[in-house]
């Protein structure tokens, strides 16, 4: 990962009196699935515009693919696919017609229409009109619509947003293969953490306007990280006990409550031998934190996500 895709510094916009964004600045590097994380308001879809040059800036600069300029970043955009503006579907087209009439908009051959309606999941849906078409499928046709002209770099709003829990699944491995098959880097927004936690790599919160925070999906495993949740009146004898069985990586969390770090699928073993030492145990088992709490933390948590 090497070649940076988009550098934008410092980033305003400001809506009358609304600050909308207030100098954020991002980096995205080639093969990054970038997740942009904010509730709604927070300027996500704003920071997209401005990406694609739909709306102007107050204040920042941006490089994309190297280039700046109004020159250099209209040749640049040329390389750039996005979801914001979601391309007109029609609606008595099948998915093949409406790619159809894309690429004969985009100047582009229709070689390639097969190879997209499978790798959006499209291939089976023959004559069915899109007007018929799921929110998934009209969402999966609207991105195919934008990779008809080979973007590089696409830039995806709320890809997930609306979808039952199998489709924004189908979601998150169809983003993948992007990047896999395609070589693609992606910007994609969310409101919801949770939803993006199994795509992307990257990871930018964007509260109020500011990005308050960065971290890689690694960091994010970390400080998400699973542990078995002890809960027990007596914590001291516990504590003596886990020693006696070695393990170390724990922490007392209250007066009833011990976390433990590892030995995760050993829950029960680790019951057993509380319960031989006559420690009572009023519950234990594997969790993990979850992924929206972690956002309340960071943006504060006076707000939900
Ligand atoms: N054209 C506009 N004129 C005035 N205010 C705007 C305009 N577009 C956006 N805003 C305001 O700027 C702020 C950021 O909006 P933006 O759409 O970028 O947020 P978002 O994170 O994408 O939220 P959502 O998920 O609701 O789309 C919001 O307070 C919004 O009301």
């Amino acid at each position: 990962m090497s070649e940076t895709i988009l550098k934008a510094t410092n980033i305003s916009k400001v809506y009358g009196k609304h600050k909308a964004l207030d100098k954020v600045s991002v980096e995205i590097k080639r093969g990054m699935i970038y997740g942009l994380i904010g509730e709604n308001g927070a300027g996500k879809s704003s920071f997209m515009r401005v990406i694609m040059g739909l709306i102007s800036i107050d204040e920042g600069q941006i490089e994309l693919f190297g280039e700046s300029g109004a020159t250099g970043l209209q040749r640049a955009r040329r390389k750039m696919g996005q979801s914001i503006e979601t391309p007109a579907l029609y609606p008595e087209l099948t998915a093949r017609e409406n790619l159809r009439v894309q690429a004969a908009n985009g100047g582009v051959s229709e070689r390639e229409i097969d190879d997209l309606l499978r790798l959006m999941n499209l291939e089976n849906t023959g004559k069915k009109k899109a007007k018929n078409f799921s929110l998934g499928m009209r969402q999966r046709l609207a991105i195919a619509s934008a990779l008809i002209t080979h973007p590089e770099f696409l830039i995806l709003d709320e890809p997930t947003n609306g979808l039952d829990p199998s489709g924004i699944v189908e979601m998150r491995e169809i983003i993948g293969r992007l990047v896999t098959e395609r070589g693609m880097t992606v910007l994609l927004s969310s409101h919801l953490l949770d939803e993006l936690s199994q795509v992307a790599t990257h990871y930018g919160i964007l509260h109020h306007g500011k990005l308050i925070s960065e971290f890689s999906r690694e960091e994010l495993a970390d400080q998400t990280r699973q542990y078995i949740e002890l809960e027990t009146p007596e914590v001291q004898a516990a504590v003596v006990v886990l020693n006696e069985l070695g393990i170390r990586d724990y922490e007392v969390v209250s007066e009833r409550g011990i976390n433990i770090y590892e030995r995760l699928d050993d829950a029960a073993a680790i019951n057993r031998s509380l319960v031989l030492a006559d420690v009572d145990v009023t519950r234990i088992g594997a969790t993990r934190q979850k992924l929206e709490d972690y956002f309340l933390q960071l943006t504060g948590g006076t707000t939900h996500a």
